[in-house]
């Protein structure tokens, strides 16, 4: 302290009576260490103390004062205090010092003070008049960190009631004791849908929104125990009587005033809603899941562990095994693999861990009931990265029992390599043995044969007996052939009545014992007493043909030869075989080319009345005029024609044909002349045939009844009922039917009777030696007598002689046809004939007449 300084202290310490009352017995020493402590007190103080003259100008200023001012002491002195206060702040200032005079009391305020002329330092004066008026005593407090704490309360309140304000949750502040509403923030009026005001001041309890959420007033108190409570899925009731699922939370805590509790309330109906759709939704997926055909499962994997997390209800249809089962044990799947398919599984399995792709897995297990299944397993893996190793966490799939899928594919592929009736191999299939056989039978130098069979008259009995017959017939064809062969041979079926038979390792010999076993064995056709043979052709390897190919061409050649000789026998395969079928093929090839050739004529041949002698009509017969090999009779080629399917084309131009012969003899003056046509089966069957007959009637004007038809018993019985409606067709346009080559074949008297035909004509192997051979003797007499009772005219053919003749008439057929009468003429000479009208009982003209036609 300078000397100044301690003036003016001791002119304070002088100042005040208090002082000098209390001190007025000290002594000078006592009384300097007293002032010692004032002064220190006065310099130490924290607060700056200022002395401020009647005009407001420093006198004084302890050493916090100065600081606070920025400024060394004695700069202070002389120096207005007002220069420090702030610009805002100086009418402040003004009214405190003011105050302070006319109160004669401490007046305060809080202003801003410039220190270090810029900084602004929020300050707290309390000043004192004094001195009647003639000086201010100023004790200035620093509050700039008291100012920074409410500033940040402030801010922090602020920040508080915007988050109240703006929060997604509604927030109800309620008072602790009496329950009524202190504040409620704007998201929850608006959820409410009330206004605040008609919510502060009342209680919880009066107001029926809170109802389920708040408890009563009794339990209100105990709720405030706990620190906090919780509520989850309540109620808060709406205005519009909507109630809103909500979370409550609330916690009791002391306000200024008071107690209260605050309720945070979050609506949880987009929650709920979620929740509620993820139910349905895992409702649906397990409804789902429990209905599908596939077995879902999840097994979890962790450390070497195996957990199983789902196995779907389905497991127990496709396993036997419940989910329970599975939980239990997760390797019970591990346990049902079959057998050999376990290495495929494990292959699988091991693809997976190491990370390859896999497709869906098909394979075997053995059902809980022992049963065998077939499933496909197709899984999707879950894998996590664990240092630079990525493991496998999970495996989710699902499994289809394939069981009658796989059934249906082996049954498929067997009915692709198999005959559906017979259950032997197919064609391909034979093919495809007889690849591999072949091969193996040149690396052994060893033989295989192939029997190509063929059942007689399979046509007919299937025509004529039913295809549910002739199936059964078929059935048992395969077994007596599978009976016949032994494991190593091949027997199957080509399609219809063709079976194919491969012997393996066998030559001539062998094949041949084979072939009489077959034979021998007979097809005994199921319920009824009938059997059928086979024909066979056999071809050997090597010698018959190096492929397939041409040992199946080279058997089939030899069965045609086989069946041509009459069937039931077989044929080995010869080198003179191959050049008839080749001969047989340049014929057809000839065949093709002859009607456009004009190459073919027909001859006819008389019928006659053996009442009169006199013509009956003619019967016209079709010969080829060949440009090397001369006429041809039909037996050369008529069979041909048929198999080829020529047959057809031949007949549309014999009928025509026919028809113009007989319009042309009309018109030369030879009436009521008639001519009869042969008709094969394949013609009559065919939907040209009755537009055939009808164009060539009316383009040519005979009459209907000029024209006869000749069927032969197998014709009808290839399809009696197409046939039989043929015949009443050609019958309703007035033609003539007869049934040639009558009693050879097997029509029934039953099946005779439906049929509307005129004339039946005995087959002349009946007639040849009709004297000698009584069965045959027998057998015309019966036809003439079904004739005579059915009223059909009986006609014979192949008469050659007188007695032949003779017997005729005294059994009393009424026509006959032979060379005993004539042959067979061309145009010329039939024409002629009828001229002459000749009576063939008194000139019979066949003994004359060339017998090359
Ligand atoms: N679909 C067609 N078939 C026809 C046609 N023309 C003939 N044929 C059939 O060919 C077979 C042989 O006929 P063909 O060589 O003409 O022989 C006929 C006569 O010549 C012969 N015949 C007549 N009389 C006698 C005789 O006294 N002795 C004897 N050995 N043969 C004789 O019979 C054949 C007529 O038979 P059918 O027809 O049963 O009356 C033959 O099956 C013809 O049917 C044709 O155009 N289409």
């Amino acid at each position: 302290m300078n000397d100044a300084d301690s003036k003016n202290a001791v002119n304070r310490s002088r100042d005040r009576n208090a002082f000098d009352s209390d001190n007025a017995n000290l002594s000078t020493e006592e009384l300097v260490r007293e002032l010692q402590v004032y002064t220190d007190l006065y310099e130490f103080s924290p607060v700056g103390l200022f002395t401020l003259d009647d005009a407001g100008n420093i006198r004084s200023v302890n050493n916090t004062g100065a600081s606070l001012l920025g400024r060394a002491r004695p700069e202070l002195v002389g120096v207005p205090f007002e220069q420090a206060v702030a610009e805002p702040s100086k009418g402040d200032f003004s009214v405190l010092l003011n105050d302070a005079r006319t109160s004669q009391s401490k007046s305060a305020c809080e202003l801003t003070l410039i220190s270090d002329s810029s900084r602004q330092l929020p300050v707290r004066i309390d000043a004192l008049c004094c001195k009647e008026g003639t000086e201010y005593r100023l004790s200035v407090l620093d509050i700039t960190k008291r100012k920074q704490s409410e500033l940040a309360l402030q801010r922090s309140e602020a920040r508080y009631r915007r988050l109240f304000e703006t929060a997604k949750d509604g927030i109800m502040i309620v008072e602790a004791d009496s329950g009524a509403i202190a504040e409620v923030n704007p998201f929850l009026v608006d959820i409410l849908g009330c206004k605040r005001e008609a919510l502060l001041g009342k209680t919880v309890w009066e107001l029926g929104f809170f109802a389920r959420i708040v408890p009563g007033a009794s339990d209100f108190k105990a709720m405030q125990q706990k620190e906090y409570f919780h509520g989850d899925d309540l109620l808060l009731a709406t205005v519009g009587g909507r109630d809103i699922p909500v979370e409550v939370v609330s916690n009791c805590y002391q306000s200024e005033q008071s107690s209260v509790v605050q309720f945070n309330i979050r609506d949880i109906s987009i929650r709920k809603n979620a929740e509620q759709a993820l139910l349905t939704s895992e409702e649906q997926c397990r409804t789902i899941v429990s209905n599908i055909n596939e077995y879902v499962y999840s097994v979890r994997f962790e450390e070497g562990d195996i957990t199983s997390v789902y196995h779907s209800p389905k497991c127990f249809d496709i396993t036997g095994y419940t989910p329970d089962e599975y939980y239990r044990d997760p390797l019970l799947w591990f346990t049902m693999i079959h057998e050999e398919d376990r290495n495929l599984v494990v292959e699988f399995l091991n693809g997976i861990f190491a990370g390859l792709d896999h497709e869906p897995i098909r394979h075997r297990i053995i059902h809980k009931d022992g049963s065998v299944r077939w499933i496909v397993n197709n899984c999707a893996v879950q894998r996590q990265r664990r240092g630079d190793r990525l493991s496998i966490t999970r495996l989710d799939g699902f499994i289809l029992d394939i069981t009658d899928i796989k059934r249906a594919e082996e049954n498929i592929f067997f009915l692709a390599h198999h005959d559906p009736l017979t259950k032997l191999p197919n064609r391909s299939t034979l093919y495809e043995r007889m690849e591999q056989v072949i091969c193996a039978a040149q690396k052994s130098s060893r033989n295989v044969a192939l029997l190509f069979l063929d059942i007689d008259g399979f046509k007919q009995i299937n025509d004529s007996m039913g295809h549910d017959v002739g199936d059964r017939l078929l059935q048992s064809v395969a077994k007596r052939l599978s009976d016949c062969t032994r494991s190593c041979d091949v027997v199957s079926r080509l399609g219809g009545d063709e079976f194919v038979v491969m012997l393996w390792d066998c030559g001539e010999t062998e094949t041949t014992v084979v072939a009489e076993k077959v034979i021998n064995a007979g097809f005994p056709v199921l319920g009824s007493n009938v059997t059928v043979t086979p024909s066979i052709g056999i071809s050997v390897f090597p010698d018959d043909g190096r492929d397939y190919l041409t040992l199946l061409k080279h058997a089939d050649i030899a069965m045609y030869h086989a069946k041509k000789s009459g069937g039931n026998n077989f044929q080995f395969f010869t080198h003179r075989l191959n050049e008839i079928a080749h001969e047989r093929f340049v014929l057809e090839a000839e065949l093709r080319r002859a009607l456009d050739r004009e190459e073919f004529v027909l001859y006819y041949q008389p019928k006659v009345d053996l009442s009169t002698g006199r013509f009956s009509g003619m019967e016209a017969l079709i010969r080829w005029q060949h440009p090397a090999h001369g006429l041809m009779l039909p037996e050369s080629f008529i069979r041909i024609a048929e198999e080829s399917g020529l047959l057809t084309q031949i007949s549309k131009w014999i009928i025509p044909t026919v028809c113009r012969q007989i319009q042309q003899w009309q018109q030369q003056g030879i009436n009521s002349v008639s001519a009869a046509v042969n008709l094969s089966a394949s013609f009559f069957q065919h939907p040209d045939f009755e537009e055939t007959i009808e164009d060539s009637l009316l383009q040519t004007g005979i009459a209907p009844e000029c024209l006869e038809l000749e069927l032969t018993e197998a014709t009808i019985m290839s399809d009696p009922q197409r046939v039989l409606g043929s015949m009443a067709a050609m019958k309703a346009l007035g033609l003539q039917l007869s049934i040639d080559d009558f009693g050879t074949g097997y029509s029934s008297l039953s099946y005779l009777k439906k049929l509307p035909v005129d004339k039946l004509k005995i087959d002349q192997s009946f007639i040849h030696n009709i004297a000698r051979d009584a069965d045959n003797a027998a057998v015309v007499r019966a036809v003439i007598s079904i004739g005579r009772s059915m009223q059909l005219r009986v006609i014979a053919e192949g008469v050659e002689n007188a007695s032949q003749l003779a017997w005729l008439q005294a059994e009393g057929s009424e026509e006959a046809q032979g060379y005993y009468f004539s042959r067979p003429l061309p145009v010329a000479k039939m024409t002629a004939l009828l001229k002459q009208r000749a009576n063939f009982l008194h000139n019979p003209r066949g003994k004359t007449q060339s017998k090359t036609l």
